[in-house]
């Protein structure tokens, strides 16, 4: 068992978090894993809080949850580093850390279910995790905002599967599913899934209502061959987990599309000095990365009479107009005694997906010389999700 002490004012509760298989006799709460909040000494009058100490208000520092361990983790490290935001920590038992660029911010390791969970209880203001969790553990909360919604990384899916064989082998969608002559109030259909939440309200809102949910922590691909359950509601990203058990998705039965998000606390974004700031520091330099890693800078050269002539074949081709339009310089060269520009230089943004037609594209208007480099960060003038959070925050 996991015990940290905090003691506070002398007239407060002393404050144990714990692993709540520990506390199930008293929770209420319908997680099987969080970690609850009991005050003692009364042991008849104990309460257990989704949550914060009443101190946690007064906190001064801006608080970051990152998840602690799993595959989001050094996704997460990584990204942050690439905007320039490293996160220094001493050593990887310590779930404390700090951004040196970012003053007055902790970053927190948590697991990302209890991300949401600090940020709901006001004990982080911000955090990185996937949209999967975040919906299955905010529930729809108002206090929960999604600052950036497409980090590009931690891209899965929730999605219903069932098995390849038996009275499954003909049934390929929800509708399908949902009228086989089998699920009746007595035998439901029976469903393994982690999410608790999400699950049960899918279920209700696609009219399938003889269903049981059953839960587990991981492998629940195996639940249907063990006779465990008919239908498994799971994380699917390659297929790979769902094939090798004789599973298939279903047209319809897919809950929700994720991946990593910023997630903010509208009530700290509010209230807590600094947090609104960070937010955007962090918001920008995220948007100016994602939006260059998907480009590249290109240079080339071109002979021509003059920069408006070189601007007019440039912009005769569809893939070389750039982000705002090409920048075109003169290159000077000094002939017989006299400085000249027969060359201009020119550079232009590229989608990475566009860059071998844009080169042919340059090479048929006369380009030579072409350089290619990566793009660090494309600041635009605001970005649009500042401008819809602060819209959001009524502000
Ligand atoms: N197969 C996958 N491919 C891509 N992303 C995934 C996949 N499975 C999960 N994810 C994303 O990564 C997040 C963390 O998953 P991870 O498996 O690390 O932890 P977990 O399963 O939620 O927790 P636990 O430590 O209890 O296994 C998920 O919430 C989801 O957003
Ligand atoms: O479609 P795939 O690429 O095969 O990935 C899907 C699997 O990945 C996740 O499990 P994870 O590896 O996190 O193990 P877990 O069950 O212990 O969480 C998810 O729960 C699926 O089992
Ligand atoms: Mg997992």
């Amino acid at each position: 068992m996991n015990l940290s002490l905090q003691l506070h004012l002398q007239c407060t509760p002393l404050h144990i978090l714990v692993k709540s298989a520990t506390a199930t006799a008293t929770a209420t709460t319908r997680s099987w894993s969080c970690y609850a909040s009991l005050s003692i000494p009364q042991p008849s009058n104990i309460n257990v809080l989704n949550g914060s100490s009443p101190l946690s208000s007064e906190r001064k520092e801006i608080r970051l949850g990152l998840p602690s361990k799993g595959r989001m983790s050094n996704d997460t490290l990584e990204l942050l580093k690439n905007c320039q935001l490293s996160v220094k920590q001493v050593n990887p038992r310590q779930y404390v850390a700090e951004i040196p660029q970012l003053s007055n911010l902790e970053v927190w390791f948590q697991r990302p279910k209890d991300i949401v969970r600090k940020l709901l209880s006001g004990d982080l203001d911000l955090g990185i995790v996937g949209l999967d969790t975040l919906s299955e553990y905010g529930q729809g909360n108002e206090d929960l905002i999604i600052v950036h919604e497409a980090l590009e990384y931690g891209d899965c899916r929730l999605s219903l599967a069932i098995p390849q064989y038996g009275i499954f082998e003909n049934i390929n969608s929800l509708e399908e599913l949902s009228k086989m002559p089998q699920w009746t109030e007595d035998k439901p259909l029976r469903v393994a899934t982690g999410f608790n939440y999400l699950g049960p309200k899918f279920m209700r809102e696609n009219g399938l209502t003889h269903v049981t949910f059953s839960t587990a922590d991981g492998a629940l691909e195996a639940a249907p061959a063990m006779g465990i359950a008919d239908a498994i509601l799971d994380l699917v990203s390659s297929g790979t987990t769902l094939r090798e058990n004789n599973l298939k998705e279903i047209e319809g039965g897919t809950v929700l599309e994720s991946q990593a998000v910023l997630v903010a606390s509208r009530k700290s974004m509010i209230q807590r000095t600094g947090v609104l700031e960070t937010t955007h520091e962090i918001l920008e330099r995220l948007e100016a990365h994602l939006r260059a890693i998907g480009q590249f800078t290109v240079t080339a050269n071109m002979r021509g009479s003059s920069a408006e002539e070189v601007a007019e074949r440039v912009l005769s081709q569809p893939s070389l107009s750039g982000l705002q339009g090409p920048t075109i310089s003169p290159v000077f060269c000094k002939r017989d005694g006299k400085v000249t520009a027969d060359y201009y230089a020119i550079v232009i943004c590229v989608p990475k997906k566009a860059l071998y037609k844009s080169i042919q594209q340059l090479r048929a208007i006369g380009g030579s010389g072409v350089l290619i480099s990566p793009l660090t960060y494309i600041f635009d003038e605001e970005t649009p999700r500042w401008r819809q959070l602060l819209s959001e925050l009524g502000l």
